[in-house]
């Protein structure tokens, strides 16, 4: 590349038709950028010749760089570039951006080794490299997410790894041999929640198989031991086949027991016959398979019922990208054999919130990783930010923003990680027993961060925090999606009262 002095610069781009300026120590040609440039052609011709380091950086976003490289033309002789490039798979230098565990020396950890370390850094490489290219043109054009994609998940082992430790992992490549599947356990999961959660575009985390993630538990962990699951799992981890979970309704969010959506039995007892709708439904618009929860008689029930004849799903548009094929389902008389019911007949409830344990603890790691990373997007700015002359990290109320948005990133981290402490030592069946209240109360408690998160991180970042586009883009989103998941598998009231609920019933018959 060539090398420059600053008075070069100075003699030669000075033109106003010809501008260049100087970024760190890299020149850049702007004359070909005056006629697109979204922030108009006047402000490059003022700092022709200039070093625009400052000024860039108080109005760009790092990444805009990397993609306008064709603009470089050289660089400062003799001078070693004082800005961090972040590369694929990199750690943020940025106080509090990773979790304690992930700071190196001299911090440690008690529940995570080399194995964590390893999934981890293939896990941020990977989601550099595809998701977030991927996450940022599906959050815009609302697309489904690309089939090559799922094929390279499905090759490194992403999609089982998701669903947690169990048989389907054992003797699979993971991550080209990061982690064995037999060693693998629940903070192997939280870290990949964590990671792919990075590319803060809300609506395309749904759209990245999040109905398989909820649905396809039941089926391993209640489904019947043979040839018939075997297939469909393969199906549905191959990538080529699709499912959701069906529980939500028009009739019943929350309150699970009021579904209407019903399973009669034909009289010769081979088929039920299912009709009713179910609204909200992640990746219903374009799911193969859908695990629904159904009333039979008395009780409640959980079947498989494949796409077909009187299944229809449409589009339901929420403030969040429609990538994530949220829909409404009607099921009108369809057949379904009796040999698709999951467990027990009328024993529905119990499937459901054993499954739901994991969904709202897996919701914790997302939207704590998201959490941290609209901390550091703050903490950057407010860094950068001159206002009344200065910096934004210099104002006493910014610093009092910034401490609460940390202290509560922490804090949650913290219980996150002491609760999957319990999940790695408790069977599975034993865990909605004990663990579904503290999971609840988890759960409230992150999603009520979230909000106290979102709500300063827009004060902090003014009319940048309400731009789709430019520095701010994830503050935007954040403060758009958050309540996806104080809503999401359980409202966050329903969660928190089920955690002081489980409390009371624990509680010791003596008067104390
Ligand atoms: C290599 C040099 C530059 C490139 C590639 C570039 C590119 C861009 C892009 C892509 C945007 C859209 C917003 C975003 O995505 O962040 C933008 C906005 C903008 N740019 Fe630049 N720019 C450059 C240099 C400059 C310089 C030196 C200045 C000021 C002297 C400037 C002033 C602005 C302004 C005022 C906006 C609008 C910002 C807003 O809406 O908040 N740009 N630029």
């Amino acid at each position: 590349m060539k090398t420059f002095t600053r008075e070069a610069v100075r003699d030669q781009g000075s033109s106003v038709d010809n501008p260049w300026c100087i970024i760190d120590t890299v020149v850049y040609d702007l004359s070909e950028l005056l006629d697109t440039h979204p922030g108009g052609e006047a402000v490059l011709r003022q700092v022709a010749g200039q070093d625009a380091t400052s000024t860039f950086y108080s109005l760009h976003r790092q990444e805009v760089l990397a993609s306008y490289s064709e603009l470089v033309i050289g660089s400062i002789e003799g001078e070693k570039p004082q800005i961090i490039t972040p590369q694929p798979g990199d750690l943020s230098p940025v106080p509090y951006a990773e979790p304690l565990w992930l700071r190196g020396e001299p911090f440690r950890s008690p529940y995570y080794n080399d194995s964590h370390r390893r999934l981890q850094k293939a896990a941020r490489v990977f989601t550099d490299r595809y998701l977030v290219p991927e996450a940022k043109e599906c959050e815009a054009t609302g697309k489904l997410l690309s089939q090559e994609l799922i094929d390279r998940m499905e090759k490194v082992g992403l999609l089982r790894m998701r669903l947690g430790p169990g048989k389907h992992l054992h003797g699979r490549n993971l991550f080209d041999g990061a982690v064995e599947g037999e060693e693998f356990n629940y903070f192997h999961v939280v870290i990949l929640a964590q990671e792919m959660a990075r590319p803060m575009a809300r609506g395309f985390q749904d759209a990245n198989m999040a109905g398989m993630t909820i649905g396809l538990t039941i089926l391993l962990n209640f489904g019947p031991e043979n040839e018939w699951k075997t297939r469909i799992c393969d199906e549905v981890f191959s990538g080529q086949t699709k499912l959701c979970l069906a529980i939500t309704e028009a009739f019943a969010g929350s309150d699970v027991t009021s579904i209407r959506t019903t399973a009669e039995k034909t009289p010769d007892g081979k088929h039920y016959i299912v009709n009713g709708t179910k609204k909200w439904i992640t990746n219903g618009t374009w799911s193969d398979y859908f695990v629904t929860a159904v009333r039979t008689g008395e009780g409640i029930s959980v079947i498989l019922i494949e796409r077909g004849e009187g299944v229809d799903t449409k589009s339901i548009k929420t403030s969040y990208s429609s990538t994530a094929g949220t829909a409404l389902i009607t099921f009108d008389n369809v057949k379904v054999p009796v040999e698709n019911l999951l467990g027990k007949e009328n024993d529905g409830i119990r499937m459901i919130f054993s499954n739901f344990n994991h969904e709202r603890w897996a919701m914790c790691c997302s939207v704590l990783s998201q959490c941290r990373v609209v901390v550091e997007e703050c903490l950057k700015w407010a860094n950068q930010r001159i206002v009344f002359g200065k910096r934004l990290l210099e104002q006493p109320v910014i610093r009092q923003k910034l401490a609460k948005m940390i202290a509560l990133v922490e804090s949650n981290q913290s219980w996150l990680e002491s609760i999957t402490h319990q999940m790695c030592n408790m069977p599975y069946a034993d865990q909605v027993r004990h663990l579904a209240g503290s999971i609840g109360l988890l759960k409230m408690s992150c999603t009520r961060a979230a909000h106290e998160i979102a709500d300063e991180s827009v004060q902090i970042w003014g009319g940048r925090g309400l731009t789709q586009t430019g520095m701010g883009r994830h503050i935007e989103m954040f403060n758009r999606t958050y309540k996806f998941d104080a809503i999401l598998g359980g409202a966050e009231e329903v969660v928190a009262d089920l955690g002081v609920r489980q409390a009371i019933k624990n509680f010791p018959k003596a008067m104390l």
